[in-house]
């Protein structure tokens, strides 16, 4: 199976998921600078106010919170989509102690985290796995974590983290709405990639907000007692160094909102 290891981690994914040397493929680099201007990518709004979020679960890559996507309650729409796009689920990807932990950069520098909103394309599709294999089937939200300042709501999410220690743990996690994480900013760069892990489904459109988020170290430090292994493995491999670094641009335009 796929990790973040010497032998399972990011250079050989191409073994098992051969798209992994596609044309679409993400993370990548944003070079803001290079990044066009394009004046009719109007804004982008996210309405979660009746999102329902459903659990928090440790699935051996990172912590996901899922949302109930039976319905368009919790949406995201504007921007470079044609329609709403409805929540799933939203994760983290972080570092080791001091270390960076984002997926993207900008202008090759990376951010202690980073948090992903996924959404699918509910209007087109009639399930998340077909959407998940569509050119336009996700919109994935991405936000920069740097350490500063506690985050007022991300407490929320800390203080359970220690009921899913181990791969394949699950709880509760209602009524917790992610508009609390979001910058005060919405501008975004925009560009079309893909899973940035396995089965890295050349599938998403990529809108990643160019303000940070402020966690504390304290905060990060919590996502760093998870584990990558289950409660009955003798080897405790701790969750840190989740992220797969950036892949070749291939020629795709960046573009910026304003
Ligand atoms: N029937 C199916 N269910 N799920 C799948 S693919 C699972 C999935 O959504 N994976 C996933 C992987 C990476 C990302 S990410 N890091 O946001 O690019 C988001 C989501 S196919
Ligand atoms: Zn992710």
């Amino acid at each position: 199976h796929w990790g973040y290891g010497k032998e399972d981690g990011p250079s050989s994914w191409y073994r098992n998921y051969p798209v992994a040397e596609g044309n679409r493929q993400s993370p990548i680099d944003i070079v803001p600078n290079e990044a066009s201007h394009d004046r009719d990518l109007g804004p982008i709004m996210t309405n979660y106010d009746h999102c329902t979020s459903i659990n928090i679960s440790n699935n051996g890559h990172s912590v996901v919170v899922e949302f109930n996507d039976s319905d368009d309650r919790s949406v995201i729409k504007g921007g470079p989509l044609d329609n709403p796009y409805r929540l799933k689920q939203f994760h983290f990807h972080w570092g080791g102690k001091g270390h960076e932990g984002s997926e993207h950069t900008v202008s090759g520098e990376g951010f202690a985290s980073e948090l992903h909103l996924v959404h699918w394309n509910a209007v087109k599709y009639k399930t998340y796995g077909e959407a998940s294999t569509a050119p336009d089937g996700l919109a994935v939200l991405g936000i920069f974590l740097e350490t500063g300042d506690d985050h007022r709501w991300l407490h929320m999410i800390t203080d359970v983290l220690y009921m899913v220690k181990y791969k394949g743990s699950i709880t509760d996690f209602k009524g917790f709405n992610p508009n609390c994480l979001l910058p005060s900013s919405l501008h975004y760069w925009t560009y079309l990639g893909s899973l940035t892990t396995p089965p890295l489904h050349e599938s998403v459109i990529w809108i990643i907000l160019k303000e940070p988020i402020e966690v504390s170290e304290k905060q990060l430090g919590m996502f760093r007692m998870l584990l990558f292994t289950e409660e009955d493995d003798d080897q405790k491999m701790r969750m840190e160094n989740n992220f797969r670094p950036p892949q070749p641009i291939k020629g795709r335009r960046v573009r910026s909102s304003n």
